[in-house]
C-alpha cells in the first residue's frame, strides 16, 4: 500500500521523537510491504523563524493532501522565548490550534495504559493501582477556551485579560458519540467530566451527553465534577474506563494521567474529525529543557504512529506490531530517563527507536 505522510518535527524534541517514529514506521513499511512516503512541513516556532507565522497556508495543504499527519510537537519555553512576545495567533502553538481546526479534529483521544514493567515508573502505591491502569480521554478538541475570543485591554492602567470559553449543543454532540462509541469497544463505563456546579457551558455539556446516552444503553455512564476527577484519578484511577471532557479539562487531565503509566513520554494520542485524515502526536510539549540532549523517551511518538496506522491507514496488523515491539523492548529491561528504574538498562532517544524498529 503507498500512503503519504506528513511530518511536522515541530520544536524542542519535536525532530528527535519524530526521527525515531519514522525509523519504525520504515520498519514496518519493509516488513509488510508498504511505501509510507513523507513529506515535511514547517509549524510552530520553527516556521516562525522561517516565515514569520506559525503555520502556512501551503503548509495546511500539503497536510490536507496527505493521508495522515504525524506531529512530534511545537513550542519554546514560553516565559523566556521570543517567540511569545507578540499577538496570540502568532505565538508557536497558533500553528497547532490552527492545523486542529483547519482539519476538523474535533476528537482528541489519548489512551492511558500502564504496562506491567512500567508499574516501578508509576509514582502510585501498587495497592491503588491493584490490577492495572487501562483508560481513554476522549478529549473535545476544536471549541472551549482555546478557541473562544481572547483580547487585553488597559483601562484606567489597569490590565484585563479575557478568554472565553463557549460550545454549542453540535460540540457536544459530535465528541459525546465519539466518546460513546469507543466506551462501546471498552468495557463499556463512561465518565463524563465538567464544571456544572459553575459553568453553563457545562450544564449544557450534561444535557446533551443525556440525550447521546440514550443511544447507547450498555454504556454505564455517570458525571463528575473536574475537580473531584483531578483527584479520583490519583485516588482510584482503576474506576475510570472512558472519560469523555471538553477541551482544556481534557488538556490537563490527560498530562496527569500520563503520570499514571509512568511518564508523559508514553501518552500517545489522535486527533480525529469526519474523514480518515487524522493528526498523531504525543500528549506532551516540545519539552525545551532536554531538547538535543538524545534523552527525550519517543515511545509516545511511536505508538501514535501506531494509533495513524489504525485509524487513517486501516493497518490493524501493522499497528499491534508496533505495539508489541514496544512492550517487547520494555519487557527486555530498556528505558529512557524519565522511566528509568533499579536494574533496568538505561537508553537514549536513538537506542529506543533502534530497538523497537528492530523489534518489529
Ligand atoms: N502538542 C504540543 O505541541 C504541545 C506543546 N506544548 C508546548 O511545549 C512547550 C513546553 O511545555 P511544558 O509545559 O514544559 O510541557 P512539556 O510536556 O513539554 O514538558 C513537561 C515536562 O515533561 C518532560 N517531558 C515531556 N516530554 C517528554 C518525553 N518525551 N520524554 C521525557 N520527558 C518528557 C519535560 O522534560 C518537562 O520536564 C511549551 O511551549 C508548550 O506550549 C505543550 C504541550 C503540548
Ligand atoms: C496548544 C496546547 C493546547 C497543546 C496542548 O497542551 C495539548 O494539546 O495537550
Ligand atoms: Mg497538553
Amino acid at each position: 500500500m503507498d500512503c503519504k505522510i506528513t511530518l511536522i518535527p515541530g520544536d524542542g524534541i519535536g525532530p528527535e521523537i519524530v526521527r525515531e517514529a519514522v525509523k519504525v514506521l520504515d520498519a514496518v513499511g519493509k516488513k509488510y510491504e508498504h511505501h509510507f512516503t513523507y513529506e515535511k512541513i514547517l509549524m510552530g516556532g520553527c516556521s516562525i523563524d522561517a516565515y514569520g507565522v506559525p503555520l502556512t497556508d501551503e503548509a495546511i495543504a500539503v497536510a490536507k493532501a496527505s493521508d495522515a499527519v504525524l506531529l512530534g510537537a511545537v513550542g519554546g519555553n514560553v516565559g523566556n522565548s521570543k517567540w511569545y512576545d507578540v499577538a496570540p495567533n502568532l505565538r508557536p502553538e497558533a500553528g497547532l490550534l490552527k492545523i486542529r481546526k483547519e482539519l476538523e479534529l474535533f476528537a482528541n483521544i489519548r489512551p492511558a495504559y500502564l504496562y506491567n514493567e512500567l508499574k516501578d515508573a508509576c509514582p502510585l502505591k501498587q495497592e491503588v493501582i491493584g490490577d492495572g491502569f487501562d483508560m481513554v480521554i476522549m478529549r473535545e478538541l476544536t471549541g472551549g477556551l482555546y478557541f473562544g475570543e481572547r483580547h487585553t485591554e488597559e483601562v484606567n492602567g489597569v490590565i484585563t485579560a479575557t478568554d472565553t470559553l463557549t460550545y454549542n449543543e453540535e460540540e457536544i454532540r459530535r465528541i459525546a458519540i465519539k466518546g460513546f462509541e469507543i466506551a462501546m469497544k471498552r468495557r463499556k463505563k463512561l465518565t463524563s467530566v465538567d464544571k456544572a456546579n459553575v459553568l453553563d457551558s457545562s450544564r449544557l455539556w450534561r444535557k446533551v451527553v443525556k440525550e447521546v446516552a440514550k443511544d447507547y444503553p450498555e454504556v454505564e455512564v455517570s458525571d463528575m465534577l473536574v475537580d473531584n476527577c483531578a483527584m479520583q484519578l490519583v485516588m482510584n484511577p482503576g474506576q475510570f474506563d472512558v472519560i469523555l471532557t471538553e477541551n482544556m479539562f481534557g488538556d490537563i487531565l490527560s498530562d496527569e494521567a500520563s503520570m499514571i503509566t509512568g511518564s508523559i513520554g508514553m501518552l500517545s494520542s489522535a486527533s480525529l474529525g469526519k474523514t480518515k485524515l487524522g493528526l498523531y502526536e504525543p500528549s506532551h510539549g516540545s519539552a525545551p529543557d532536554i531538547a538535543g540532549k538524545d534523552i527525550a523517551n519517543p515511545i509516545a511518538t511511536i505508538l501514535s504512529a501506531a494509533m495513524m496506522l489504525r485509524y487513517s491507514l486501516d493497518l490493524d496488523k501493522e499497528a499491534d506490531a508496533i505495539e508489541a515491539a514496544v512492550a517487547q523492548v520494555l519487557k527486555e529491561g530498556y528505558r529512557t530517563v524519565d522511566i528509568m528504574a533499579d536494574g533496568m538498562q538505561q537508553c537514549s532517544t536513538t537506542k529506543m527507536g533502534d530497538l523497537i524498529a528492530e523489534r518489529v
